[in-house]
């Protein structure tokens, strides 16, 4: 890799990046982010050479599937905090890559959908997700498929929006993040986690986690108390007290058990795990050698 290639970001840079407005820690984004971002590109022309000289060897084109990175940790982590961040780095260091950057939350039944099959409370438990859509999906991606779309899901419905799809056109890496993207089945079949080629879990203590996530429910409350048709706008102009407690039930009954029995077993599957402590700084990394 050309030296002039090598990441690089001064605070400036870093305050201008306002798509990752809240990450402003421009230590962590030198001493971690950056090494993370010219080894993951090490990774990425390993395989491409690997592309070219296997098509070589067997004679026959087996084209040039993307790089796939696969983030996960539990709900309210920083999955999604993190993986713009990479794509805004990654975008920025090597600008004739295309990266696309997308989250599996839209693989989520709608929650009609969930209701129906009586399991709305248990959302972002394995159940939740449809995994063969997921599967297909990424069958796709490493097919070439010119255009995939894919459904979107929102924070602030707290629903799958409808009629509205995200579009992957064949990108050389795909950044993917999601609780589930490390999980494994019950039965034998492909996993999601076979299409990647590297994959982070991002790891905290769980009171951190949690407070995180109740202060990311109070943002999401106040930018949507004016929009009468939100799914946050009764919890917003309610009692706060009970907005709260709602919040804390939630993270107590549903994602913190999720965490500890679907989500946290998955962590040693991962080739990197990014531990964090307060304020989001980094204070360990793990790196798998095998
Ligand atoms: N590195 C970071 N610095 C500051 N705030 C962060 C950072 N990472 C995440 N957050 C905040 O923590 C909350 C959860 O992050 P988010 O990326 O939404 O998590 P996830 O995608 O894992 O659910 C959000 O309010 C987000 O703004
Ligand atoms: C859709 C999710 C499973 C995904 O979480 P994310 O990792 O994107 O924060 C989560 O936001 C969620 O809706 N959990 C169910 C309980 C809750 O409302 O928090």
């Amino acid at each position: 890799m050309a030296k002039s290639q090598e990441a690089d970001i001064t605070s400036n840079e870093l305050a201008n990046l306002k798509s990752v407005g809240d990450v402003l820690n421009l230590i962590d984004v030198k001493e971690i982010y950056l090494p993370l971002i010219n080894y993951l590109h090490l990774a990425y022309e390993g395989k491409r050479s690997f592309q070219t000289k296997r098509s070589a060897f067997l004679k026959s084109d087996l084209g040039h599937a993307p790089f796939i990175i696969g983030i996960s940790g539990s709900v309210a982590v920083g999955k999604s905090t993190t993986a713009r961040l990479l794509q805004v780095l990654l975008s920025r260091t090597y600008p004739e890559l295309k990266i696309h950057l997308m989250t599996t939350d839209g693989f989520i039944y709608p929650n009609q959908e969930l209701r129906r099959r009586g399991i709305f409370s248990r959302k972002g438990f394995p159940e939740s997700y449809d995994m063969t859509m997921l599967r297909h999906f990424l069958n796709d991606v490493v097919s070439e498929k010119a255009d995939i779309v894919y459904p979107l899901y929102s924070q602030e419905l707290s629903d799958i929006v409808p009629g509205k799809y995200g579009h992957v056109r064949q990108p050389d890496i795909l950044l993917i993040e999601g609780i589930n993207t490390l999980q494994l089945p019950e039965s034998g079949q492909v996993v999601t986690s076979d299409f990647f080629d590297f994959s982070i879990y991002i790891d905290a203590e769980e009171s951190l986690i949690e407070s995180w996530y109740m202060q990311r429910f109070n943002k999401i409350m106040a930018i949507n108390k004016d929009k009468p048709d939100n799914y946050y706008y009764e919890l917003a102009n309610g009692p706060r007290t009970a907005a709260i407690q709602l919040a804390e039930e939630t993270w107590q009954m549903v994602n913190l058990v999720n965490l500890r029995e679907y989500i946290a077993p998955t962590k040693e599957r991962a080739s990197l795990i990014l531990h964090k402590t307060t304020g989001h700084l980094i204070d360990r990394i793990y790196l798998r050698r095998f």
